[in-house]
């Protein structure tokens, strides 16, 4: 059968993973949706995908994990992109708009190491890989002895380079784990005390084009308004910033009844200066509160903060 929905998804297993849930979950609501080629997922390689021998605060610009996804969304090839939300901008082209979001998944880091238990742990001088600026900074903040790497390439490679013993120690997504089947290889998980997750860190969002009414019927069916909501605070906290892959903002905002609580962090690449609020209030309030938070922290930031953003180790 021809299909009813296409989906666009970058290849890599965790994405793939993602697309897969989607499917399943459209399915599960709509019987037409369950016929075997109803949904077909269209795999798309990124920029991000492509850029493998630096890091990508390096290789610079936004949405380098989304651009050709949305280019296919915008030329009627695929219907619908299955994100993770931690790698979509906070402004999206014109005739799009996310529309639903997925249950979020456990929004922390684990840690990986097979020489600590913990970050504490770890010897001096140990050298931690990760390419992400917010897990760099906070890393030193707590271990300024410590050296980074910029460790690229998809979760499975990133674990394979440890177990090489390229690195020390690395950081992961509970949520990419939790996806995959591998949560556990993990060594331990970070409290969001010790590690404040990215914004967004474990939301799936779907992106459609605004005026498909079929598509946004089935997709905005399987919204999950809790994550909608946290989300929506967290990257309130990020457009506010301008924030992108270049600058370390951590955001976490937590949903209980009709309280929502939001944290928010700034911090230097080098982890030795940090600005941090929270906020609390009716979830209803999510995008103000984030708003607010940003503007607090934005106001508090001295000029050139966020220079110097790139590691000085090897790229591994
Ligand atoms: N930037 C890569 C990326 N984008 C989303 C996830 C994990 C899944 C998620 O946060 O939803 C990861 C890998 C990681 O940080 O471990």
């Amino acid at each position: 059968m021809k299909a009813l929905l296409r989906i666009g998804t970058r290849g890599s297993p965790l994405a793939l993973a993602q697309a897969i849930e989607t499917r399943d979950r459209l399915a599960a609501a709509f019987p037409e949706l369950a016929e075997a080629g109803a949904v077909e997922i269209v795999t798309f390689k990124t920029e991000g995908d492509r850029i493998l021998d630096r890091t990508l605060s390096a290789a610079g610009g936004k949405g380098l994990f989304t651009k050709e996804i949305e280019q296919a969304l915008l030329d009627g090839s695929v219907d619908l992109a299955v994100h993770s939300m931690k790698d979509v901008p906070t402004a999206l082209p014109d005739g799009l708009d996310i529309i639903c979001y997925l249950p979020r998944e456990d929004h922390r880091d684990a840690w990986f190491s097979p020489k600590a238990a913990s970050l504490d742990e770890l010897p001096e001088g140990a050298l931690v890989g990760t390419a992400s600026l917010r897990r760099q900074a906070i890393v030193l903040m707590r271990r300024p002895d410590l050296r980074i790497a910029a460790l690229r390439g998809n979760v499975q490679t990133r674990l394979r380079k440890l177990e090489e013993g390229l690195v020390d120690a690395t950081l992961l997504a509970m949520a990419g784990l939790n996806r995959l089947g591998l949560v556990d290889k993990a060594t331990g998980v970070l409290s969001e005390e010790q590690m404040l997750p990215a914004v967004a860190q474990g939301a799936i969002g779907i992106e459609t084009r605004i005026g498909d009414d079929r598509t946004n019927a089935y997709v905005r069916a399987l919204n999950c308004a809790e994550t909608e909501l946290r989300v929506t605070a967290e990257r309130g906290v990020l457009a506010t910033l301008d924030g992108s892959c270049r600058t370390p903002i951590a955001a976490l905002a937590l949903i209980n009844g009709d309280a929502m609580s939001l944290k928010a962090l700034v911090i230097r690449p080098d982890g030795q200066q940090w600005f941090m609020t929270g906020r609390a209030g009716n979830k209803a309030d999510a995008l103000a509160m984030g708003i607010d938070a940003g503007e607090e922290l934005k106001s508090k930031l001295p000029a050139a903060f966020f220079a110097g953003i790139n590691p000085d180790g090897p790229v591994v």
